[in-house]
């Protein structure tokens, strides 16, 4: 088999595949749109030129009807960057094609056998951005679409022949592209996911690094103001870290750091944000929950870290907790107040919870 059509490994996470389809039509859009047009055009020249030098049975007007769904079509899918949509636009521009070929098939084909097979490229050309099944469909439609023409028009076997060289020269092409497209495609998404997910995550942690932490923290408030929900932050701070390091070398820290964040994943809920704000102090934003709720999490996640082994005994922080306040508290000051309250915890002998 060509390398070109070797089984491409695609998302087997089905949120990753549903961010591909997505990245997929935002990058194609615009070539889907861009075909769609000449597509169109080369519909409104195959009429014309065919209306020059024969005589159909059919009025211009019904051979010139489908123009009118395809240009709309085609205005359409110039702004819509929505997977499902897009294909499903696509493949009318298809359908509405293949209509067209066959009501300007009837009759006497002569002069006109190779004008129609050029309409078959932007048709066959569209599709290559679609699924697996949708490309399917989509080549079984300009597979047989022209059937219909073949088996009634008055067509001779030569141009039939030339027809259906043309229809396995356009199908074909269009399976080379599309395998061609799906593998570049699919490796610069696997790029660019990589690169995002590095410049937003800590390389020892694996948490959210602070401004990523901070961007979506807020996009999460702006959810929780609108369901009107309590929500929390928590501000934890490792203890006595400097004579870890300092007595024991940064490999152990840094080990300790991983089991830290490790307890922090475990601890984790779905919604909650985990991200690493500093060296070793690391914020968890708790929504849903009021300061009380928000406190006993805290307090399990300070007896949990005990389970962590330092070289010189067991792992402890401390840990600030704040409510957000009023609707419009950013993030920023919530952070704050669960500092100060992390410090208080500090001041007080630390392995402790303080709520602000
Ligand atoms: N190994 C390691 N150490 C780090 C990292 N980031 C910050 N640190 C260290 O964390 C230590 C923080 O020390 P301090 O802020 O003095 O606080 P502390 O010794 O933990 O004391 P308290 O916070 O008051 O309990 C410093 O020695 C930093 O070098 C890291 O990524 N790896």
């Amino acid at each position: 088999m060509h390398a070109l059509f070797k089984s491409l490994r695609l998302a087997d996470d089905p949120d990753q595949r549903r961010e591909y389809s997505r990245y997929l039509a935002l990058q194609m859009g615009p070539m889907i749109h861009a075909l769609m047009l000449v597509g169109a055009l080369a519909y409104l020249v195959a009429v014309v030129a065919s209306t020059l030098v024969r005589h159909s049975p059919l009025p211009l007007w019904l051979r010139l009807a489908p123009l009118v769904p395809l240009l709309l079509v085609t205005s359409w899918t110039r702004h819509v960057r929505q997977p499902r949509l897009l294909s499903v636009l696509t493949l009318l521009c298809v359908l509405l094609l293949e209509i067209g070929i066959n009501l300007n098939g009837f009759g006497d084909m002569r002069g006109q056998s190779v004008v129609l097979p050029g309409l078959l490229l932007p048709v066959a050309s569209s599709v290559i951005w679609l699924a697996r099944w949708d490309f399917i469909a989509a080549m079984l439609l300009c597979a047989l679409g022209p059937l219909p023409m073949l088996l009634f028009g008055r067509i001779d076997s030569a141009q039939t022949f030339q027809y259906l060289v043309y229809m396995t020269i356009a199908i074909a092409l269009s399976t080379v592209l599309r395998a061609f497209m799906a593998r570049t495609l699919f490796e610069q998404f696997r790029l660019e996911r990589q690169l995002r997910e590095q410049a937003n995550t800590d390389g020892l942690t694996g948490l959210l690094l602070r401004n990523r932490f901070l961007e979506l923290a807020r996009l999460a408030l702006g959810d929780i103001r609108r369901r009107q929900q309590p929500v929390c932050v928590l501000y934890l701070d490792a203890d006595h870290f400097k004579p870890l390091n300092d007595n024991h070398g940064h490999a152990a820290g840094d080990a300790a750091l991983v089991a830290l964040a490790a307890v922090m994943r475990r601890q984790m809920r779905q919604g909650d944000l985990i991200g690493r704000i500093g060296g070793e102090e690391f914020a968890m934003l708790l929504p849903g929950l009021d300061l009380q709720q928000a406190a006993a999490r805290a307090e399990q996640l300070r007896l949990a870290m005990h389970a962590v082994q330092r070289p010189d005994g067991p792992l402890t922080v401390s840990i600030g907790v704040a409510e957000r306040n009023h609707a419009d508290e950013a993030i920023e000051t919530l952070l704050v107040r669960a500092d100060q309250a992390m410090r208080q915890a500090k001041r007080d002998g630390r392995d402790r919870v303080v709520s602000a």
